[in-house]
């Protein structure tokens, strides 16, 4: 391959040393209280030190980090230069290694065509048909502006309505927030003696994050509109305890919350009674029950179970596995089963099919084929790791500048990563000033708007995210697994993955913020080559991914002046071949790497990112272990795709240290006895942020479910949804007591 000859150093108006109004109103914005953020530049120094020349790296240092590779060399354009640019023009060269040279081959996909699971959405019944209050429809009509039930509502409501406990299995954007919604909302206003709002909870929901609460909640607000005496109310990290005490002091009805902050309250607060519950709703109840959140959910149901004896179960997923349903079997008091899987013979009928008739299922049982929208298309493409960074980069560059109206969510394995990459986009993407390229809109350089959310931010900022991006018609929302359940986040048009999820559930739940209740949408995931056959896997459960080619994404750079190579900086108009792909990857690389190399602590921070996503990457269960293995990546590459010219030396050393600093700590020191141990809290200190304490440690599948290793005896659960049983551990509830305050959030 022929050398790419250009570089920013070639074209210093290209990229402009000025962050944009964004990027410092964002970065003001920002109060992070997480560590590796803090890494990143503090905005006030990005305007004086944004882009000082990259560090000059010798031939040999380059060498060593890309062994056998090409070395690039990028001799600088002759322009006049301000004194401030004056450093930049003595830099001789810049030296980006080959990105095209070296790679693993690129696996053809024999992706196994499999037929996936469809469920219709909508049916023809409309609400109205219910015999709910006429109040209650005409809020759903009017405020909701819904007339027709979706099928999920359809079957769901009429059997929650009848009082009994319920299953609900639909998929993703199917409008199962209404179809438990709607039934409690009926029966507390119809109750005979007037809800008054000291009588405290009748109906308990259950989520796994802030937002969904929150999202929840304004749901149950809009529905109570006529019923003012019901009052809602949510409990959630983040908020401040004291006036969440109040509100609970005065009386909240209906009480949504994340089961953490609900264990605060139950501990900690007088003022929490469920003597009065007639509901306790699980939304995303394979999350809810996995091993993650079992202690909060022990020291719930012993609360709940203790005051309240009768009541209404619900559990509601569109990943409800085998393995939640079964621990349901035993604990729910004659569950009805709804599942809306178009096959005939996966319709349950909800009057009479309990699941412990099901129970137990043949192996490979349709339940762990999770159904997808009709209208969503799912693409993988397969990328070096070497490619891995400037891939993603074109891709959102190609969907969300040259494209109207898209929205885009990228998923990422760890808080740092979020971080990582936001900061970088911001300062790199989003600093383009070039004038507008052949083919590209005008307004095209104001249409890229970069958002995070992770759990490691402060609520207030979570929450502002959230809503900003919510009510945005374009973006890029980057974020942790803390946006991939339940979410509903209008008109997102496509769905990336650039660390591919640790379950075939949770890959169900990240694409699913897209094709919501039969809108199109598309999803990305990005593989390295090692990774290839994880599209079998996905396969295995009837998943269907077609291929997108990395050249057909990296061709967007030839649209995009700003990424335009020296050869062809005086070229009006040239044929687009591979190699100015290759050339305009090159440019674009570079730009990361200068950014990184503009200092020290950037470099740093960079390690730090990629020290995180190698922790992250340690952690996939057992059962994927032969497709996503450390030993499997090539640091060298792998150290390209976070702008860093060489691979680190220290990362080990600076693992070793931080596992040293968890084995000092006391309180670890039992749960760091095995290997497996270890890589748990290393993970739980680099996890998305969505669960509590050990949460972050435990694999994602729920118990039983295939391929999830089985409880371990001493913390076997006797589950038990209500009707008066505390529920019992074979640990004692002293060892319980200790052991959660062993798992501390970190
Ligand atoms: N009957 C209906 N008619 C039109 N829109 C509806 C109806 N029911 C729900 N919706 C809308 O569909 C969207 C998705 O609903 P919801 O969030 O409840 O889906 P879900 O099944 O819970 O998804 P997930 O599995 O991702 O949590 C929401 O915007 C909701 O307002």
């Amino acid at each position: 391959m022929a050398a790419a000859d250009s570089s920013l150093s070639d074209n210093p108006r290209t990229f402009s040393r000025r962050p944009s109004a964004q990027a410092s109103r964002q970065a003001k914005a920002t109060k992070r209280k997480h560590q590796a953020s803090s890494e990143a530049p503090p905005a006030k120094r990005r305007n004086e030190t944004s882009f000082l020349p990259a560090k000059k790296t010798s031939v040999k240092e380059t060498q060593r980090a890309f062994k056998g590779n090409t070395q690039k060399t990028f001799s600088p354009k002759k322009h006049s230069v301000s004194p401030s640019d004056r450093n930049q023009e003595e830099r001789p060269c810049i030296k980006t290694s080959s990105l095209f040279k070296n790679n693993p081959d690129i696996p053809e996909l024999h992706r196994p065509v499999v037929k996936q699971v469809q469920e219709k959405v909508f049916t023809s019944a409309a609400f109205h048909e219910l015999g709910l209050h006429p109040h209650l429809i005409s809020t759903i009509n009017t405020v909701l502006k819904m007339s027709s039930m979706t099928s999920v509502q359809k079957q769901s409501i009429p059997v929650l309505l009848e009082g009994r406990d319920a299953l609900v299995r639909s998929q993703t954007g199917s409008g199962k927030t209404l179809a438990y919604c709607i039934p409690v909302v009926q029966s507390l206003q119809a109750m005979k003696s007037k809800i008054q709002r000291s009588d405290g909870p009748y109906a308990l929901v259950l989520v796994p994050t802030r937002e969904l609460a929150l999202q929840s909640f304004d749901t149950v607000q809009k529905l109570l509109k006529p019923f003012t005496w019901i009052v809602p109310g949510v409990l959630m990290g983040g908020e401040k305890r004291k006036s969440e005490k109040a509100r609970l002091r005065k009386g909240i009805n209906i009480l949504i919350s994340t089961p953490g902050r609900l264990v605060d309250h139950i501990k900690s607060t007088k003022n929490i009674h469920f003597s009065r519950l007639r509901w306790l709703v699980f939304d995303e109840a394979d999350r809810i029950l996995d091993l993650g959140f079992e202690r909060d959910i022990t020291v719930i149901l012993n609360a709940v179970n203790a005051e309240c004896q009768k009541r209404q179960n619900v559990l509601l997923s569109a990943t409800l596995t085998e393995g939640v349903t079964r621990l349901a079997d035993i604990s729910l008091h004659d569950p009805v089963s709804i599942s809306v899987l178009d096959k005939s013979h996966d319709q349950l009928n909800p009057k009479d099919k309990a699941v412990r008739e099901v129970c137990p299922p043949p192996a490979g049982d349709e339940l762990d084929n999770f159904a997808i929208p009709e209208s969503l298309e799912q693409h993988v493409t397969v990328v070096p790791s070497k490619l891995r960074l400037v891939c993603l980069a074109a891709f959102i560059l190609q969907k969300c500048k040259f494209e109207k109206d898209q929205k885009m969510v990228v998923f990422f394995s760890s808080c740092e990563l979020v971080e990582f990459h936001y900061s970088l986009f911001l300062q790199t993407l989003l600093s383009s000033s070039g004038a507008p390229a052949s083919g590209q809109l005008p307004s095209a350089s104001t249409r890229l708007k970069f958002l995070r959310l992770h759990g490691n931010m402060e609520q207030e900022e979570r929450t502002a995210v959230f809503q900003e991006f919510s009510h945005s018609r374009r973006g890029v929302l980057l974020c942790t697994d803390v946006a991939a359940r339940g979410l509903d986040l209008p008109q997102v048009t496509w769905i990336v993955q650039y660390n591919a999820p640790s379950s075939p559930a949770e890959y169900i739940h990240r694409i699913g913020r897209t094709a919501r209740i039969g809108c199109h949408g598309s999803s990305l995931l990005i593989l390295a080559p090692s990774e290839a056959e994880y599209v079998n896997s996905l396969a295995s459960h009837k998943i269907n991914v077609s291929e997108m080619k990395m050249e057909d994404i990296l061709c967007v750079l030839t649209r995009d002046d700003c990424f335009k190579g020296k050869r062809w900086g005086a070229q009006k108009s040239h044929a687009v071949g591979p190699q100015e792909i290759r050339e305009r990857a090159t440019v674009l690389q570079t730009v990361f790497e200068d950014y990184v190399h503009s200092s020290e602590r950037r470099v740093s921070w960079a390690k730090k990112a990629l020290q995180s996503f190698i922790q992250a990457y340690a952690t996939y269960p057992r059962e994927l272990k032969h497709i996503f293995h450390v030993r499997s990546l090539h640091l060298g590459h792998v150290a390209k795709s976070f702008g860093l010219r060489d691979a680190p030396r220290n990362l080990s050393a600076l693992t070793r240290k931080k596992r040293k600093a968890h084995l000092k700590r006391p309180d670890l020191h039992k749960k760091t006895q095995s290997k497996h141990s270890l890589t748990e809290i290393l993970r739980s200190e680099y996890s998305s942020g969505i669960e509590p304490g050990v949460a972050k440690v435990k694999k994602q599948n729920a118990p039983g479910e295939p391929g999830s290793r089985p409880l371990r005896p001493s913390l076997q659960p006797t589950p038990c949804f209500g009707h008066g049983k505390t529920l019992k551990w074979r640990k004692t509830q002293k060892a319980l007591q200790q052991d959660s305050k062993t798992f501390q959030k970190v």
